[in-house]
């Protein structure tokens, strides 16, 4: 019996060991932005495919946003948050569009603690900018066109990677005009919560994540939270649920979370 019981723990804490050491796979994209052979590409994609199938999420580097174009989004996001409510308030989103374009904040009563800026695709009629940063709209238009850019990227390689029909995606998300781009600002965790987004799917077909260096994103797989570690200049990518139902349950879009540090802001 003893010897039964000792068996038990080893395979729980033999598994916790796993989870802990679990990491969402990094991939570098550097050959698809080059005449790099198909073999070099297809590894990637294997990865890629894997990544999808047992996480619903992967980083990638090399992804062609210019890392200089990130930081300053993120310094100037940092910039415009730390304005005060009033001069944020005078962004708040104009009337009739699906989502609220431009500057928000969680009602107290929200158990997600954060405030956001929000935009659709460039010149569209919806998007409020601040005017302080003055750069800030001019730079997250630019991010706005880069992410857009690896959207298509990464839609060819889940394409390839789901065997779909060449250009599948690319048809089938042809209207591009209610993309969107949010900045968000998560408040410090207190004594008694640390809440930043609650635990939800994405909806969509794929979502980039930039975080900062504080960290906070965690993805669950098999009832455990993983952390997805910040590293300079990767982005998060997150499969949704369009894509879950599109490949027939094989990739997943997994559950995840944001969870608040005490002291720090997270960006
Ligand atoms: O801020 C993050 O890391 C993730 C945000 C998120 O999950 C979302 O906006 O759907
Ligand atoms: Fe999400």
């Amino acid at each position: 019996m003893g010897q039964k019981v000792n068996g038990k723990d080893h395979i729980t804490i033999a598994s916790r060991v796993e989870m802990a050491n679990s990491i969402i796979p990094t991939i570098d994209l550097s050959p698809f932005f080059k005449d790099a052979g198909d073999d070099v590409k297809k590894k990637a994609m294997d990865i890629i495919g894997q990544a999808c199938s047992e996480y619903g999420f992967f980083q990638v580097v090399n992804h062609g946003v210019p890392l200089g174009l990130m930081s300053q989004a993120m310094e100037l996001s940092k910039t415009f948050f730390g304005c005060p409510g009033l001069e944020k308030f005078k962004s708040s989103p104009g009337p009739g569009a699906p989502l609220p374009a431009g500057y928000s904040k969680q009602p107290d009563h929200s158990a997600d603690k954060n405030e956001y800026l929000l935009m659709f695709p460039p010149g569209s009629s919806f998007n409020v900018f601040p005017s302080d940063p003055p750069e800030f709209r001019e730079v997250l238009e630019e991010m706005f066109i880069s992410f857009a850019k690896l959207g298509q990227l990464v839609d060819s390689i889940i394409n390839e990677c789901l065997g779909l029909p060449p250009n599948f995606l690319k048809e089938y998300n042809h209207d591009r005009s209610w993309d969107f781009m949010v900045a968000l600002r998560y408040f410090p965790a207190t004594e008694t919560e640390n809440n930043g987004i609650s635990e939800h799917e994405d909806g969509n077909c794929i979502t980039f994540v930039v975080q900062d260096e504080v960290g906070g994103l965690e993805v669950c797989k098999n009832g455990e939270w993983i952390p997805v570690i910040p590293t300079e200049g990767s982005l998060v990518v997150n499969l949704g649920d369009v894509i879950q139902v599109l490949s027939n349950n094989k990739f997943k879009s997994a559950s995840h979370r944001v969870v608040r540090q005490k002291g720090r802001s997270r960006y």
